[in-house]
């Protein structure tokens, strides 16, 4: 499958990070995802129950960081892919978190997984 539903630039503010200050802060992650989803059968209902909804699946990203305050990225990454392909029935996806800032002289930092298969 080829077909695509993606998010892209997804702020959420959250406490993660391995330093012992990070503990204490709200930090900001932008997010980026793609996920594989044939989108003929919405093309044709023009019914969003056919859709993978994206705001319905952003809704989940933030109640992830909302319940859950991991210190690295990628195990950050890892649970929330778990999560979002359980919950909404995604097949592959890939899900990129930048945390901007951590490194003064970069642009942003991050991680990038892909997982399942399409
Ligand atoms: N590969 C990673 N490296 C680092 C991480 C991370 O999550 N993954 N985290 C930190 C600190 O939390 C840092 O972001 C504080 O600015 C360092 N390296």
């Amino acid at each position: 499958m080829t077909d695509t539903v993606f998010i892209e630039g997804l702020v959420v503010e959250t406490v993660i990070g391995d330093y012992e200050w990070e503990r204490h802060v709200l930090q900001r992650l932008e997010i980026d995802l793609e996920m594989a989803w044939g989108n003929r059968a919405p093309g044709a209902s023009d019914n969003v129950a056919d859709a993978l909804d994206y705001a319905a699946v952003s809704e989940t990203i933030r109640r992830w960081f909302r319940d859950n305050r991991p210190r690295l990225l990628e195990a950050a990454a890892e649970s929330l892919a778990a999560e979002i392909r359980k919950r909404h029935g995604v097949s592959w996806l890939s899900l990129c978190l930048r945390k901007p800032g951590a490194v003064p002289d970069a642009r942003s930092v991050g991680v990038r997984i892909e997982r399942g298969s399409r």
